[in-house]
């Protein structure tokens, strides 16, 4: 981690989450499961159940499905599983999956506002780094951190923190946008306000989450947006 400090005047920061936030990651990632799981005979699964499974990254997601399924898993299997996943997913990178519609304009709208932008997702740096690669989103973000950076990822709070700081922010002029329980949780637990989106992969409608915002459309993200949620964060 760097110790840089964090200028006075620093930009405020817009951190958003990745699967199923900024990119639609869902076909791939059940075509890369169904593949893992394959191996152990296991049913194929599908988008609804992928909403249960996914949030803590792959290695969690694997023994998710595992769970649903019912079948026992011991830990060297997972692992073994894992490398057949990540074999998978990095050979087909990027499927299909590509940005929510207004992402790049709401990006460009941002910047142009004086705004920074960051990624703090739980999938491992070398599936998420790669994958923002590919899409030609990398050069937009001042820090992007994944599930594996730290020794904690979301919800713990200080997954949000060390995106911040690796962004030269501050706690008190960042905003986390996402689409689960992990982001809402993360958010609150670090003291920055929050926005959900109701167009990714929870399991549950995200205002029930209580996020301080909700939009279903980029369009939506407007630095007028941002800069009243700070202004107003608790
Ligand atoms: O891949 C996952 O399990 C979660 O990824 P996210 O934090 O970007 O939603
Ligand atoms: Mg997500």
């Amino acid at each position: 981690m760097t110790s840089r400090k964090a200028p006075i005047l620093s930009a405020p920061l817009v951190i958003f989450d990745l699967d199923g936030t900024m990119i639609d990651t869902a076909h791939d990632l059940i075509d890369s499961l169904n593949y893992t799981i394959a191996a152990r005979d296991l049913a194929p699964v599908t988008f609804e159940d992928l909403t249960h499974l996914v949030g803590q990254g792959a290695r969690v997601m694997i023994r998710r499905a595992f769970a649903l399924r019912e079948q026992p898993i011991d830990d060297s299997e997972v692992e073994s599983l894992l490398e057949r996943f990540l074999g998978h997913y990095k050979e087909h990178m990027p499927g299909k999956s590509r940005a929510y519609d207004g992402l790049e304009a709401c990006l460009d709208r941002l910047q142009a506002a004086g705004y920074a932008a960051a990624v703090c997702t739980n999938k491992m740096e070398e599936l998420a780094l790669p994958l923002l690669e590919k899409l030609s989103l990398t050069s937009r973000f001042s820090a992007i951190t994944g599930g594996d950076t730290f020794a904690v990822r979301k919800p713990d709070a200080a997954h949000i923190l060390g995106t911040i700081e690796r962004a030269g922010a501050l706690p008190a002029r960042s905003i986390m946008i996402g689409d689960s329980i992990n982001d809402i949780m993360a958010a609150r637990n670090a003291g920055v306000p929050s926005i959900g989106v109701t167009f990714g992969y929870s399991d549950v409608p995200v205002a029930e989450l209580k996020p301080d915002h909700v939009i279903s459309h980029f369009d939506e993200l407007t630095p007028e947006l941002v800069s009243g949620l700070l202004a107003h964060r608790n």
